[in-house]
C-alpha cells in the first residue's frame, strides 16, 4: 500500500481527531448556542474560546495536504494552530522533501501541547512553532512564502495578510478557513476587490486564493 500521511503522524492525527470531536459540543455550549449564523457573527472570543480544539475536519486536513503537496510548497506558513491538526496535514506534505511550516499560536497552554506533539510526530525539523500573537511573531518571517494558510481569529486575517504580503511570492496559495464569519468580511471584500492583485474563489467556508504577482 502506497503511504501518503507518514505513519508517525496518521497515528498523532488521530488521537487529535477524536480528541476534537470530543470537544466539539463543549465549545458551542460555552457561547450558548449551536445556531450557526450566531456562533459566525461577531468576532468570537477570544479568551471565551481560546482553550477548545476549533480544528479542521479530516477533509479539510486532507485538502490542505493535498494542496500543499502538489504545489510543491517549500515554506508554508499558517496563522492559528491551536493543537496542531491542520499543521500536521501540511507538516506531513513537505516533511522530506526539504519543505518547511511555520506555525503561530498565542494560546500558552495549546503551544505547550504544541511541543509535545510535533516531537511525537516527529515533525520537529519540519515545522517552527512561533509562540505568541501572530502579528509580531510573524514579522520576521522569511519570505518568499509560496503557501498561506489562514485559521486564527477572523478579525486578524486582513492584517497578518497585509503583514505578510510582500513576502508572498508570486503564485503563493492563500487559503482562509471560515470565511463565512462577519469578522473575515474585510479580508474576503479585500481578496475579491480589483486592487487585491489575486484570484480568489470561495467553496463551502474556504477562500482560495493566489497572488498573481
Ligand atoms: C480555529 S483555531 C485553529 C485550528 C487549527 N488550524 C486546526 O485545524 O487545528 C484558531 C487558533 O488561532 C489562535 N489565534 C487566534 N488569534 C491569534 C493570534 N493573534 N496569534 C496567534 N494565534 C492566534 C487561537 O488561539 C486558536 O487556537
Amino acid at each position: 500500500m502506497v503511504q501518503t500521511i507518514p505513519a508517525g503522524i496518521a497515528k498523532v492525527l488521530d488521537r487529535l481527531h477524536t480528541e476534537a470531536a470530543e470537544d466539539a459540543g463543549r465549545w458551542q455550549a460555552r457561547v450558548g448556542t449551536t445556531d450557526p449564523a450566531t456562533l459566525k457573527a461577531g468576532g468570537g472570543d477570544l479568551v471565551r474560546l481560546g482553550e477548545f480544539y476549533l480544528a479542521v475536519t479530516p477533509d479539510e486536513g486532507r485538502l490542505l495536504h493535498i494542496l500543499a503537496r502538489t504545489k510543491g510548497a517549500a515554506n508554508v506558513v499558517e496563522f492559528g494552530a491551536s493543537y496542531g491538526l491542520s499543521s500536521l496535514y501540511l507538516a506531513a506534505a513537505l516533511t522530506g522533501r526539504g519543505g518547511r511550516l511555520t506555525t503561530t499560536e498565542v494560546h500558552p497552554d495549546k503551544c505547550a501541547a504544541l511541543r509535545q506533539t510535533f516531537d511525537e510526530a516527529g515533525v520537529t525539523d519540519t515545522v517552527t512553532l512561533l509562540e505568541g500573537d501572530a502579528r509580531e511573531t510573524l514579522a520576521d518571517v522569511e519570505g518568499p512564502i509560496d503557501m498561506l494558510v489562514l485559521d486564527g481569529w477572523k478579525s486578524m486575517y486582513l492584517p497578518v495578510h497585509d503583514l505578510l504580503r510582500p513576502r508572498l511570492a508570486p503564485g503563493c496559495l492563500i487559503v482562509a478557513d471560515n470565511i463565512d464569519h462577519e469578522a473575515a468580511a474585510d479580508y474576503l471584500a479585500f481578496v475579491r476587490g480589483p486592487d487585491s492583485g489575486m484570484m480568489t474563489t470561495v467553496i463551502g467556508d474556504l477562500a482560495l486564493s493566489y497572488v498573481v504577482q
